[in-house]
């Protein structure tokens, strides 16, 4: 996990991940504090072979500007972005083409290797990695997805509770679930950790809390058969 924190957390990066698998990497999100987290990580932006993205707020693409820069004018190389279809858009429009966009480059295209994803249908983004986009409650009236990575690892990104949702997951084959945890209610437009409280035991034990606030140790020992997801620790499932 490049970072495991909330938007506005402090002492933990944006819910940011890597994703390895035969020799190459992957990154899901890339918010604004990305440059920084891989620097910790002693990597680049070089060592990245594909980019994921899940929905547009700034701690899950707030990166993404200095990603295409380095990619165009340091390493000189086009990486393949894999982006829900209706995404692609609005990425550009509202978020990147303030900085990026300059007489020669005019689109997404001119940056990254676009990839539209599309909801429901698995992508092979890595020799070995599959994804499967799942749109996924945020915000109203704006598109947000988590990802079913490999058919059994679910990478919930940014959403609200949807309990039939992690049921129908795990009866389908998934056996473990990353899944954003707002510590303290209202949860607005993220799950609650009563809320994830409430899902049976054996739930529970496939779920791994992510995109905490800065007071997560007070939690610690407090969240029934889920544990927390650290920052900049690998795990292999
Ligand atoms: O309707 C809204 C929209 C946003 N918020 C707050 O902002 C952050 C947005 O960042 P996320 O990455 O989606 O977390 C969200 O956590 C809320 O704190 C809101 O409360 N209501
Ligand atoms: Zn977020
Ligand atoms: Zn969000």
């Amino acid at each position: 996990m490049l970072g495991t924190g909330s938007a506005f957390a402090k002492r933990y990066y944006n819910n940011n991940a890597l994703l390895f698998s035969d020799g190459q990497t992957a990154m899901l999100d890339c918010g604004i504090t990305a440059p920084m987290a891989l620097h910790h990580l002693n990597k680049t932006f070089n060592d990245i072979h594909a980019l994921v993205i899940s929905h547009i707020h700034a701690d899950h693409v707030g990166g993404m500007e200095e990603f295409a820069f380095q990619m165009k004018f340091v390493f000189k190389r086009s990486v393949p972005l894999f982006v829900p279809a209706p995404l692609i858009d609005p990425l550009w429009e509202t978020t990147l083409k303030g900085g990026l966009m300059q007489e020669e480059f005019q689109s997404l295209d001119d940056y990254f290797d676009v990839r539209p994803l599309q909801e429901g249908l698995s992508c092979e983004i890595l020799p070995g990695l599959a994804v499967r986009p799942i749109r996924t409650k945020h915000i109203a009236g704006k598109p947000s997805y988590s990802y079913l990575v490999n058919g059994t690892f679910f990478y919930s990104a940014d959403m609200k509770f949807d309990a039939d949702l992690l049921h129908t997951l795990v009866d389908e084959g998934c056996q473990v679930i990353f899944h954003d945890c707002q510590l303290k209610p209202p949860g607005a437009v993220h799950t609650t950790l009563d809320q994830l409280l409430s899902l049976p035991s054996a739930l529970q034990e496939r779920i791994w809390l992510m995109h905490y606030d800065d007071t997560m140790p007070h939690y610690e020992g407090k969240t029934g058969a889920m544990r927390f997801v650290e920052q900049h620790r690998v795990y292999s499932f």
